[in-house]
């Protein structure tokens, strides 16, 4: 370690302290992050073979891992430095961020994970605290170290951050999936929407409720394995209706609240993949670009209240190029212009 200089903290997280930092031989600024237990074996505290997955893991959508060193029974990681995280940044934001803004951040987001869960992991813990951001470019961090560094086996027992937790965790499901951290997307695209977490739960209880209360509660129909799940069983679920998601997060477009739902489906089995969320129309909507209309749809548009609602399945636009023209010159990307 002796080849880096630390300049400042940086954070403080569960498991570590980052400082930023840097190496006095080649003036590059790095993150380090030393973990705060002390580690007396590799194999005792850490899966090498797995910290070397991570560094193998490249992607311009994820924190690079440099390096990874013991010294004194204590273990640091050399990260890529960048400069705020995605909390400090919605923390900051006096105004909304645009439609445009949030689509670069999540495609951003989703291209990262769609590269980790190909290489078979899993976050596990995404939340605007560890997506990373410098001139606007997003890096998923801390993903995998979690795991190996923070809790025993078996891992069903890590504890994510309960905002962004997924229902089936809550309800203490075995195993789970990388749908867990499509449930975090979904909670976090709303997030950049309204500023504030969409599920701010103050204890595990009050999580469920918080969930029940957006999404109304679940029954067999709508996530039949959940019913099942151990804690399901002595949890009284809360009887709530589904708020109107458009009411919630009034500043978001049809396909911005459809993708919301979607991923923050009850059923883990509902949610799209990364790889799914991409091909959503919420980043197939071009730039709404007015153009002279043709003189039948021109009046009828003129008309009070008079544009058609785009209650339409949103998969189907974009698929004939009549559907596009007429989300472009509809501008569907705000509810209340519907
Ligand atoms: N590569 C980096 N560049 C700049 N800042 C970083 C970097 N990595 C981490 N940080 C900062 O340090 C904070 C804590 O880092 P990190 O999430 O890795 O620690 P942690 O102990 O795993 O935290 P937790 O488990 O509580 O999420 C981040 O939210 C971020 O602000």
């Amino acid at each position: 370690m002796e080849r880096y200089k630390v300049i400042r903290e940086i954070g403080d997280g569960t498991c570590g302290n980052v400082f930023r930092a840097y190496n006095i031989e080649t003036n590059e600024i790095v993150a380090v992050k030393k973990m705060k237990r002390k580690f007396y074996h590799w194999e005792e505290c850490i899966s090498l073979r797995e910290v070397k997955a991570l560094q193998k893991l490249n992607h311009p959508n994820i924190v690079q891992l440099k390096e990874v060193t013991m010294e004194n029974h204590e273990l640091f990681f050399i990260f890529e430095h960048m400069d705020c995280n995605l909390y400090d940044v919605i923390r900051e934001r006096s105004a909304p961020f645009s439609e445009e803004e949030i689509r670069k951040f999540m495609l951003q987001i989703l291209q990262g994970l769609v590269y980790m869960h190909n290489n078979g992991y899993f976050h596990r813990d995404l939340k605007p605290e560890n997506l990373l951001v410098t001139n606007g470019i997003v890096k998923i961090a801390d993903f995998g170290l979690a795991r190996e560094v923070c809790s025993s086996p078996p891992y069903t027992d890590y504890v994510s951050t309960r905002w962004y937790r997924a229902p089936e965790v809550l309800l203490q499901a075995s195993a789970y999936t990388p749908s867990i951290d499509m449930w975090a997307i979904g909670a976090i695209l709303a997030e950049l929407f309204t500023l504030s977490p969409l599920f701010p739960g103050e204890t595990e209880t009050d999580q469920l409720y918080k969930i029940c209360a957006v999404l109304g509660t679940p029954d067999h129909s709508l996530w039949p394995e959940g019913m099942n799940l151990p804690r399901s069983s002595s949890f009284q679920f809360f009887q709530i209706p589904p708020r109107n998601l458009w009411e919630l997060i009034p500043n978001a477009s049809l396909e911005a609240l459809d993708l919301i739902k979607q991923l923050c489906s009850w059923d883990p089995r509902r949610r799209p993949t990364a790889e799914q969320a991409l091909q959503h129309p919420f980043f197939n909507v071009r730039k709404w670009v007015p153009r002279p209309l043709q003189d039948a749809s021109y009046s009828k548009m003129n008309e009070p209240r008079a544009t058609p609602r785009l209650e339409l399945d949103l998969w189907c636009f974009g698929k004939e190029s009549d559907d596009l023209d007429l989300t472009l010159s509809l501008k569907p990307s705000s509810v209340s212009d519907v």
